[in-house]
């Protein structure tokens, strides 16, 4: 991913409010970058500029090579969209459905691009065959473009960009029965992925705890295969022992599959356990970015010395008076 100048200026009263200023960072692939800040120093605004629920006033991104900058078209952009960056939020209580057992959750969205996959294929074979029995073959386009219609009901799995809600079911249009199993397969061994047992996969939102939830929006948000997720806060609301559990099955995750975070928090021992790289921002500028050990071990900026400070680390002890 690369971003260059984003910035985000929120309209009001002297020219508005600039809480994002020309932000700019590159994460490679299967990459870890962490982004640090005090609170209002911008960090949601830029993820939710990067997922696209927010508009950029300034500046562009692309994804794999892909410009990202402006808003989806289309259903079929969307779901390209939603596999290349997922995000999990704080509370996830709010983006899950409280009828759907967490099995169901992840399964609706393995069911969707399963279901997007198939509608793409069958365009293509059938965009192949119309321009076999074209009237002349040198006229008809030499490669396949994949479908343009903008009439699937495409679920991005990520929050609705007007109403922040969670994603609608799609009727499933793969009766494929060796699909079904596949999708099987891959519903048991993400569940399995993210450490939720037999019994905690068939229960509901409410009867799961803080970490058992967050754990399933993690698996929601790999069944859409992204390459990059998102974590925005996602570990804070959690006490330290579950925090570090989760933490270590992301790292876990990372390893076994490539996949690349952006890690937002402000809690800088989350970002060093989890990140390779990472920005500090203070009131919507970068102020110091790069390798996370020299920023973390070595700040330049007594802002980042005191974000530092104010994290408590094992064998913290407050101060005596
Ligand atoms: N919709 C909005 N309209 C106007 N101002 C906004 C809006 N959303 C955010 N802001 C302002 O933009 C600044 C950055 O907010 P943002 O939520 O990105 O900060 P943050 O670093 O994520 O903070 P926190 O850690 O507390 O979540 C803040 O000053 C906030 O008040």
């Amino acid at each position: 991913m690369s971003v260059r100048d984003l910035t985000k200026i929120f309209p009001g009263r002297g020219g508005g409010h600039k809480a994002v200023d020309a932000v700019s960072f590159e994460l490679e692939p299967g990459g870890a970058l962490g982004i640090v800040g005090e609170s209002g120093s911008g960090k949601t605004t830029i993820a939710r500029m990067l997922i696209g629920l927010e508009s950029a006033t300034a500046g562009s991104m692309s994804v794999l090579g892909r410009d990202r900058s402006r808003p989806a078209r289309g259903a079929a952009e969307r779901r390209a969209r939603a596999r290349e960056l997922q995000i999990v939020f704080q509370d996830p209580y709010t983006s899950l459905d409280p009828s759907q057992s967490a099995r169901a959750a992840v399964d609706e969205v393995l069911r969707h691009h399963a279901a997007g996959a198939a509608r793409a294929a069958r365009a293509d074979a059938s965009t192949r065959s119309r321009s076999r029995s074209g009237p002349d073959p040198r006229s008809a386009p030499t490669k396949a473009t994949g479908p343009t219609s903008g009439s699937d009901p495409a679920i991005d799995t990520r929050p609705d960009a007007d109403s922040n809600t969670r994603p609608v079911t799609s009727p499933s249009t793969n009766a494929d029965p060796r699909d079904a199993r596949a999708r099987q397969t891959r519903l048991e061994e993400l569940l399995d992925q993210v450490g939720l047992t037999e019994r905690q996969s068939h229960a509901r939102p409410r009867d799961l705890s803080g970490g058992q939830r967050q754990r399933v929006a993690i698996a929601r948000a790999l069944a859409a295969d992204p390459a990059v997720l998102i974590l925005d806060e996602a570990v804070s609301a959690l006490d330290v022992s579950i925090q570090a559990q989760i933490l270590n099955l992301l790292v876990d995750i990372r390893a076994r599959t490539g996949i690349a975070y952006i890690l937002i928090s402000h809690d800088l021992a989350v970002v060093r356990q989890l990140c390779d790289s990472a920005l500090v921002l203070r009131s919507g500028r970068v102020i110091e970015q790069g390798s996370c050990a020299d920023i973390l071990d070595n700040p330049a900026e007594d802002y980042t010395r005191a974000l530092r400070a104010a994290v408590p680390v094992p064998g913290w002890r407050p101060p005596q008076h």
